[in-house]
């Protein structure tokens, strides 16, 4: 038996979850090694969940344990091939407070410790350089890399929105938004090991071109207590299971109207959808942030409100995010 095709051809029946090529062709593994009746293979789980990377082990054991000669197989699964891990912010619809969310998780998660930098790929309306105060810087370029610019609140981050002029509409589609997307996130990041993704609102071509290019480790769900769009949030969910994205949680916004008077939050949509929907899904409820006039204005005027001592509302969505990343060492808050 020539273990030189036949080892290479068992892991080709296997299918690449994402892609649904073969193990090799889609370039996950490595052509195995053979001596001594042991079959070696390194397989790249990048992007992949813990329960999809197991999946994974297993069929490349069965596959290859069945090639007659192989008596022991061994299976090396290697870490992310970039450090740097990205957690993508969608939802189903625009104007949910994708951007308010993303833009406050990164300066809550910076505050944490974390070198976390911001992607603004919202093609529709890109609004990081004001949430984080950045607006009117340019980026520089390194050779064909770009820096990115460090907002005052300590995330560097960069935008959409600065890869073309001012003022200057561009009908992007899903290939072209992805290139662009990857300028991006290949820019010159430094020692930044976390992108925050502030994703275009929506479930369409442009999206999954993005998420499958760039494949997040984990997506977060934001979502408004109104039916409808937690519909558009189980679409939301649908896509990024599709794309085989893990889901962090959802996160619920506009949740209950914070009076700026009293600060007593009440409910005109009533409470608890969000939380009901996604224990439906069996998905994990990250938390509610209130619909409150002062993070509007706070957000509007470019000071995020994470980035203030005391914040007991993006702090703790922040800390279950660390958890998620790094389950062995819970953050305290
Ligand atoms: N919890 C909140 N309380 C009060 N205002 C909020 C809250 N969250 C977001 N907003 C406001 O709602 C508007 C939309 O928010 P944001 O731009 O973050 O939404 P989005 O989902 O990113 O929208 P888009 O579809 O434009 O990308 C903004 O004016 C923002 O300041």
């Amino acid at each position: 038996m020539d273990m030189t095709d036949s080892l290479p051809a068992a892991l080709d029946g296997v299918a690449d979850p994402i892609s649904g090529k073969g193990l090799i062709a889609s370039g996950r593994a490595a052509p195995p090694r053979f001596e001594d009746g042991t079959a070696s293979v390194v397989v790249d789980v990048t992007g992949l969940s813990g329960d999809a990377r197991s999946k994974l082990e297993t069929a490349v054991k069965q596959a290859l344990i069945a090639v007659p000669g192989v008596e022991t197989v061994r299976v090396a699964m290697t870490a992310e091939k970039r450090g740097r891990k990205i957690i993508a912010i969608g939802s189903g619809k625009g104007g949910v407070g994708k951007s308010t969310l993303s833009a406050n998780l990164a300066v809550a998660l910076r505050r944490m410790g974390r070198k976390v930098g911001l992607v603004d790929a919202d093609i529709y309306g890109p609004s990081q350089a004001r949430l984080l105060s950045t607006e009117g810087m340019r980026p520089t370029a390194q050779g064909q890399k770009m820096d990115p610019v460090l907002s005052p609140h300590g995330v560097p981050m960069l935008s959409m929105a600065q890869l073309v002029k001012p003022g200057q509409a561009i009908a992007w589609r899903g290939p072209m938004a992805a290139n662009a997307l990857g300028q991006l996130i290949d820019a010159e990041w430094g020692d930044v090991d976390l992108l925050i993704l502030d994703l275009p609102p929506g479930t369409g071509d442009v999206q999954l071109t993005m998420v499958q290019k760039y494949k997040p480790v984990g997506a977060i769900i934001v979502s408004t207590p109104q039916d409808l769009a937690l519909i558009d949030a189980t679409r939301a969910i649908d896509f990024f299971n599709q794309a085989h994205v893990p889901i962090i949680g959802m996160v619920e916004n506009m949740a209950g109207y914070a009076c700026p008077h009293c600060g007593e939050v009440s409910d005109p949509f009533g409470q608890g959808g969000a939380q009901a929907a996604a224990m439906s899904m069996n998905l994990p409820f990250l938390g509610r942030v209130p619909l409150d006039i002062g993070i509007r204005t706070a957000s509007d005027a470019g000071l995020p409100p994470a980035a203030e001592d005391g914040d007991t509302i993006f702090a703790p969505l922040a800390a279950k995010i660390a958890d998620w990343l790094n389950p062995a060492k819970p953050a305290s808050f």
